[in-house]
């Protein structure tokens, strides 16, 4: 039985607030340092390793970290989710991600389905789907090839899927595994949808909507807007077009669609990636083997994230001391610096993963919280970010802890030796700079030129980004921002924050408006 309790009145975290500070600089400039480096690192998934020898930790801290998660029942909240207790409790559904990679523990059934069985047929009609297409037994109505898959959705059902997409582009390029290039329609903004039909030739392309409610205004609008074009182009919409929705969404019984395939209520938007969200994007764009390789980096790093020793468990261990930087030290944000260009979009991604989780102020009862819950989250791939914001991250007035991700091997294995180097070992040789220069600091007589250093980061560290390791990357971070959610007692997985924007742009949009509403409207022609 587990019981559900604010971080501040835990006898734990009174403690891990008492505890000692550590000097960064020291320990890591120490005569321990480089054992440090060694020591503090937890194999992932995937030949993945997370490293934390640059955060403010030490045995002390991290011994408080240990009871903080025993006190709050980390284990045991984790176990209660995928057994199918209703844990969002803002929205009375239970929480089934994980299920759409493997089946952590009990069977769960749900709405009279067996819900693991459930998210494999969906997987198994998408492939079939896919291969189809791919092998020209699906195609337009001239009997010719679909090229391009265009994906209209926005938030979970654009920021995950463009992020993998992207992420995976160049390796299913190299590996010979590209199927079909893969473009992205999500903002309202006419331009968006109009460049990118614009880029396409529509007659041979296949267009995804993806929306969980099939209410979204953004991409019913895109939708439209997509189907105009179909008909200026003397097509027919039906057959160019395929959903992903939920089975009670208005969009799910409709003939306007080629197919469609199912996710559910229990999936948030935010945490579909490994759904038909993602699945029907991927595997139309890559083939459904690289789909089911990036399923099966989620499942291992998910099994990781069940181990009761908090040290051998990365997520939970990242998530506690992410906990411990924004509750005790006082840290208010989170940089996340891939150093690899494919994860251009992965920060965005945890943007919405991690600020729409765990941007609350009230607890899973509806309750105050009195003490910060989710950072903000923000980053750019590296080395780009070093030449933008990092002035701001080494010498600012606020510490913002890092999160670093790097991969000791490119993914297209192009490259140049210049000035006795390659460019992978300069990305590299970027990435390890920095955390030295963050956490150590140089000291300097010139103020402007002085680092004070004690700037926490951590990184994951892989041979390269493949489907798997990718899997694994996207678990973890999904594992250790439920694990936070725990923490704080908040509900991570409703976003009840998105709604009053939504209900006045409606207002806006049928002129029912006054007092500032209505100037601003004015103001902007509407
Ligand atoms: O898939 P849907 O239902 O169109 O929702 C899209 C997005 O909108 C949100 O509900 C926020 O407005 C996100 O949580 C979600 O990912």
């Amino acid at each position: 039985m587990v019981t559900w309790n604010n971080l501040n009145t835990l006898a734990s975290f009174q403690t891990l607030s008492e505890t000692e500070r550590v000097d960064l600089v020291s320990a890591m400039t120490g005569e321990n340092g480089a054992e440090r480096v060694k020591n503090y690192s937890i194999p992932m998934a995937a030949g993945l390793a997370y490293n934390y020898a640059a955060k403010q930790v030490d045995e002390k801290v991290l011994d408080a970290l240990v009871k903080l998660a025993e006190e709050a029942q980390l284990g045991e909240k984790f176990a209660a989710l995928y057994n199918g207790e209703v844990i969002n409790t803002g929205e009375k559904r239970l929480v089934l991600h994980h299920m759409t990679r493997g089946q952590l523990g009990e069977a769960v059934e749900a709405d009279g389905v067996d819900k693991r069985a459930f998210y494999v047929e969906q997987q198994e009609r998408i492939a079939e789907f896919a291969n189809k297409v791919h092998n020209g037994e699906i195609t337009n109505a001239a009997g010719e090839k679909f090229t391009t898959v265009v994906q209209i959705g926005i938030g979970g059902s654009d920021l995950g899927p463009r992020a993998m997409y992207l992420a995976l582009e160049n390796w299913a390029k190299k590996n010979d595994t590209f199927k079909m290039e893969a473009k992205f329609i999500s903002n309202v903004d006419p331009d968006d949808a109009a460049a990118v039909l614009n880029s396409i030739d529509v007659a041979h392309s296949i267009f995804v909507l993806v929306s969980k409610s099939g209410t979204t205004l953004e991409t019913l609008t895109n939708e439209s807007f997509v189907k105009d074009a179909l008909k200026n182009a003397g097509l027919d919409a039906s057959k160019h077009m395929i959903a992903v929705t939920s089975e009670t969404s208005p969009l799910a019984k409709s003939d306007d669609y080629l197919a469609a395939f199912f996710m559910d209520d229990y999936i948030g938007g935010r945490y579909s990636s490994t759904s038909a969200v993602g699945g029907a994007v991927l595997s139309l764009a890559f083939g459904p083997e690289v789909f089911a390789a990036f399923l099966k980096g989620a499942a291992e790093e998910d099994k990781l994230s069940l181990n009761q020793d908090v040290l051998q468990n990365p997520a939970m261990l990242d998530a506690l001391i992410g906990v411990y930087e924004r509750n005790v030290l006082g840290y208010p944000s989170t940089a996340i610096l891939p150093y690899s260009q494919a994860l251009s979009r992965f920060p965005a991604h945890l943007q919405q993963l991690d600020m729409e989780s765990n941007g609350k102020s009230v607890n899973r009862f509806g309750g105050p919280v009195d003490y910060p819950t989710g950072p903000v989250i923000f980053g750019e791939p590296g080395t780009n970010g070093q030449h933008s914001f990092y002035q701001l991250l080494h010498q600012g007035t606020d510490i913002v802890p890092l999160q670093f991700i790097g991969f000791k091997n490119s993914q297209i294995g192009t490259d140049v030796v210049i000035q006795d180097s390659t460019s992978q070992q300069k990305l590299c040789a970027n990435v390890a700079a920095q955390i030295v220069a963050f956490a150590c600091g140089k000291a300097d007589e010139n103020k402007n030129k002085n680092f004070e250093g004690g700037r926490p980061s951590s990184i994951i560290i892989g041979e390269a980004l493949t489907p798997e390791a990718l899997g694994a990357l996207l678990a973890h971070f999904e594992n250790k921002v439920m694990f936070q959610g725990f923490v704080w007692n908040v509900n991570s997985f409703d976003q009840e924050g998105v709604q009053l924007g939504k209900v006045l742009a409606k207002r806006v949009l049928a002129h029912e408006t006054d007092g500032a509403l209505k100037v601003f409207s004015d103001l902007l022609n509407i």
